[in-house]
């Protein structure tokens, strides 16, 4: 089964109204390829949810940066999976680093998130990536395969899920991983998900890279034959965005 060219904007903890309107509104002036091509998912704070759903084009579609572990009740601050499934939000983003990083979500959490975001029908972008730390001790595949386990031990069905590998000394900082780096990781996952799920979800399901995607390098990186899309942070702020859909293209004539 192909896999389809997906390209995620995480807009992080940013914007104002004035702000996300303007972004919806270049979106949605924009040409770019057809859904047959490219898969397109947006992701604003909660806040912003439902004001980027109604005016988005319906093409494009949401995902909520997080949500609860369990079943909704007394958990101050926090949004339940059913809560996005009842505003019809078809997406969520799990174990983004920085939530792994700064509020300490472990491997065994976000795998618990995936599975009951899963069952609830949510679709899931769940990201995993080493820090520098970890690729310079040599451990970037143990960490990155210890990430995925804790999710591959607590789903059986990967339809719905959406890999994203980003490494941590990448986000944010204008060091983007070389396509062959990425390359080479995703393509360390494949292995991992055909050794360890089975072969369909191996060739099934999408790896996406994520950290310092921009409009000017996201060809060459769309171009490696295991990259199946990209989780863009702050150029998903920005008209370039539109410039990283269209990268699909490139991806079709690969
Ligand atoms: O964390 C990211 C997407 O989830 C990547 O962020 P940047 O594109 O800003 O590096």
């Amino acid at each position: 089964m192909a896999r389809k060219f997906f390209i995620g904007g995480n807009w992080k903890c940013n914007g104002t109204t004035e702000e996300v309107k303007k972004i919806v509104a270049t979106l949605n002036a924009a040409q770019v390829p057809s859904q047959d091509v490219v898969e397109v998912v947006v992701s604003p704070p909660f806040v912003f949810l439902p004001l980027v759903k109604e005016s988005l084009r319906p093409d494009f579609h949401v995902a909520a940066q997080n949500c609860w572990v369990k079943k909704g009740g007394a958990y101050t601050g926090e949004v339940s999976a059913e809560m996005l499934v009842n505003l019809n939000v078809p997406w969520v983003i799990l174990g983004h680093s920085e939530r792994r990083a700064l509020l300490n979500e472990s491997n065994e959490f976000v795998g618990d998130k995936v599975a009951y975001a899963l069952a609830q029908g949510l679709k899931v972008i769940a990201c995993i990536g080493e820090t520098l730390e970890q690729r310079e001790a040599g451990t970037t595949v143990d960490v990155v395969a210890a990430q995925t386990k804790a999710i591959a031990e607590r789903i059986s069905d990967w339809t719905n899920v959406v890999l994203a590998y980003e490494p941590v000394w990448a986000i944010g900082t204008g060091k983007v991983a070389s396509p062959a780096q990425a390359q080479e990781v995703h393509l360390e996952l494949r292995k991992w998900l055909h050794k360890n799920v089975n072969a369909e979800v191996a060739s099934s399901t999408r790896i996406i890279y994520g950290g310092s995607v921009n409009g000017g390098n996201c060809k060459e990186l769309a171009a490696q034959p295991d990259v199946d899309g990209f989780l863009v942070g702050g150029a998903s702020l920005k008209a370039e965005f539109i410039d990283i859909i269209k990268s699909a293209e490139t991806k079709k004539n690969a």
